[in-house]
């Protein structure tokens, strides 16, 4: 081995070391190196590669057999067997690797606090929601409801209009203008209009009560996780809810506000009234004062949301988005659900149904997670749900649940992760996304208990690259090798807008993601200087820049330059 090579090797050898994820070992070899580098006066400066020249070889000569010993009682054996010139060359080499390493060490901590300020800077610029706060419509006449447009299995959503007048002082952010801007969804829009969202700019949503009885209590605790998106001023009388609440001992966690999840304004019970198409399409659960053969309670749970245009399946029944939006959209999904994760939340019953859709001033659909109904959001924040019994319910949709979920063994001490259990169905749905349909759908369809990686169809190459790999890399079965929400997200934002930091996949290229992020936050807080945008591009990169942690972008990068490296060996199916 000459020794151009074993220097080579040894950085090859230290790189893995890195990836493979042994930072801690390698940093204390490294540490230690740093001080035999130092004592043979070599500067503590970055050892490149590249300007690794022979002269150099005689400092590194002098450290050797220090080295040697090093990594012997380090435990590093193999490495220390004899002294032949050709072993010293090895741990020359291998030391080099170590140096570099250090290098890198150093590179990430500098990049992690430049992560960290960049961070700070757009936590602080918390997503506002375009309400201000006003103490009307908590009760269900305080609004003129229109026509039926939508129904589940457990509830009739209705558009709606506030009846009540908002004073003044708040009418520029009320209910009445919420859907008359020009980012309410219907400016733009790349597709015709569905829905009258500017005469009806609000959705009510009626549960339907069989078993809760009537009580405000009762229901508001057995219908308790329809709550997660509610906005802290969604309850009138909050304090004593959650008292009571605490009392029947299920008050859920609440999602602080995104962009990408839908908001409940206001959220109270009142008797269940005779709605357009209640006899028609849910005769059984009215209460026998409307029916007489029906089985509901007599009053329910409402809740008042924003009004959108489209649910995503239906969106997508009459619009292919381009290939940038489609992106954008997988995007702003797994934005959502991150945010939900690092919330200690899990939505459980992801599917195109539960995601609405509106467009920014751009025509671009803007995506938001709705429908908690199934979620898991316990107290304590924890997405490890103990799974004793088949009596403890695993979530909704049985076509769209993650493997992990799907073949989970109830048992004592049996536990179900839903850490990465929604980021799996984003990657079924990005399906839906790009024209084809959900491969898990149908009498045809895979099985989520059983399916094999490669029996996935691709999705269609008009999808880019690397969305196609985030949907190929979502679905893997373990969840160990499934990326996360945020690694999955920040793929596509390197893939969106890494542009040359991406081109160079050395280490080097360290800073230059530094400058790279720096570069994106002050386009971002420029751009928020301006008039108000809120396009779905900016507010994507806000997540972005506020989510931002080194490790995670590692991962990502690793993800991705992994992907690009396969789907240039022609390895990947598509
Ligand atoms: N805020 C809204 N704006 C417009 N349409 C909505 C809104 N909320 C819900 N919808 C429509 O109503 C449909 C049913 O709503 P939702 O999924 O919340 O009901 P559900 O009974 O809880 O559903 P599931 O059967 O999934 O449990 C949705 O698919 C969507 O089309």
């Amino acid at each position: 081995m000459s020794v151009k090579h074993a220097i080579s090797r040894g950085l090859e050898i230290g790189r893995s070391v890195f990836q493979l994820g042994l930072l801690k070992p390698a940093a204390r070899v490294a540490a230690k190196f740093r001080g035999e580098r130092l004592r043979v006066g070599h500067p503590a400066r970055r050892v490149q590669p590249q300007t690794f020249l022979p002269s150099r070889y005689r400092y590194y000569r002098m450290s050797l057999s220090g080295l040697a010993a090093q990594l012997q009682s380090l435990g590093f054996r193999r490495f220390a067997g004899g002294g032949s010139p050709r072993n010293r060359t090895v741990f020359l080499a291998f030391g080099l690797g170590l140096g570099l390493i250090e290098q890198q060490l150093e590179d990430d901590r500098r990049s992690a606090a430049t992560c960290q300020e960049i961070q700070a800077v757009f936590r602080k610029r918390k997503f506002q929601n375009p309400l201000k706060p006003f103490t009307l419509g908590y009760r269900l006449e305080d609004y003129v409801m229109g026509k039926q447009i939508g129904k589940g299995c457990n509830a009739a959503v209705y558009e709606a209009a506030p009846q009540f007048a908002v004073p003044r002082e708040t009418r520029e952010c009320s209910l009445v203008e919420l859907g008359s801007g020009g980012d309410d969804g219907q400016e733009g829009g790349g597709a015709p209009r569905s829905r009258s969202v500017l005469s009806c700019p609000l959705a009510v949503k009626m549960m339907w009560n069989i078993g809760a009885g009537s009580s405000s209590e009762a229901i508001l605790s057995s219908m308790s996780q329809e709550l997660v998106p509610a906005g802290p001023l969604a309850l009138k009388e909050e304090k004593t809810t959650v008292a009571l609440h605490g009392h029947f001992g299920v008050a859920p966690r609440r999602v602080s506000a995104h962009p990408n999840v839908v908001r409940v304004y206001r959220a109270f019970t009142a008797e269940v009234p005779l709605l357009p198409g209640a006899r028609e399409e849910y005769p059984d659960v009215l209460p026998p004062r409307l029916n007489p053969a029906g089985l509901g309670n007599n009053r329910t749970l409402f809740l008042v949301m924003k009004n959108y245009p489209w649910n995503l399946r239906e969106y997508l029944q009459v619009a292919l988005p381009t290939h940038r939006q489609g992106s954008l959209m997988v995007l702003q999904l797994l934005e959502g659900v991150d945010h939900l994760c690092k919330q200690g939340i899990a939505h459980r019953d992801l599917k195109s149904d539960n995601v609405l859709v509106e467009f920014d001033s751009g025509g671009c659909p803007r995506l938001v997670i709705a429908d908690f109904g199934c979620c898991l959001a316990e107290r304590d924040g924890d997405l490890r749900l103990p799974f004793s019994s088949r009596c403890v319910n695993r979530g909704g949709n049985a076509c769209l649940m993650a493997p992990e979920v799907s073949t989970a063994v109830p048992g004592p001490g049996a536990v179900i992760d839903y850490s990465k259990a929604d980021a799996w169905a984003v990657g079924a749905v990005s399906f839906e996304i790009f024209g084809r349909p959900n491969p898990f759908y149908g009498p045809e369809g895979l099985d989520s208990r059983g399916y094999q990686e490669k029996q996935l169809p691709p999705l269609p190459a008009r999808a880019p690259a690397d969305t196609r790999l985030v949907a190929e890399l979502l679905l893997r079965r373990d969840p160990a090798k499934r990326p996360s929400a945020r690694v999955a997200a920040n793929i596509l934002h390197l893939s969106l807008w890494g542009g040359r930091v991406l081109a160079n996949q050395d280490r080097a290229s360290v800073k230059s993601i530094s400058d790279w992020l720096l570069c994106q936050s002050a386009v971002v807080l420029l751009r928020g200087r301006g008039p108000v945008t809120s396009t779905v591009e900016a507010e994507l990169q806000r997540c972005f820049l506020a989510n931002l942690d080194l490790e995670d972008l590692h991962a990502a990068m690793g993800f991705l330059l992994f992907g690009r490296e396969q789907q240039r060996q022609g390895v990947l199916a598509n």
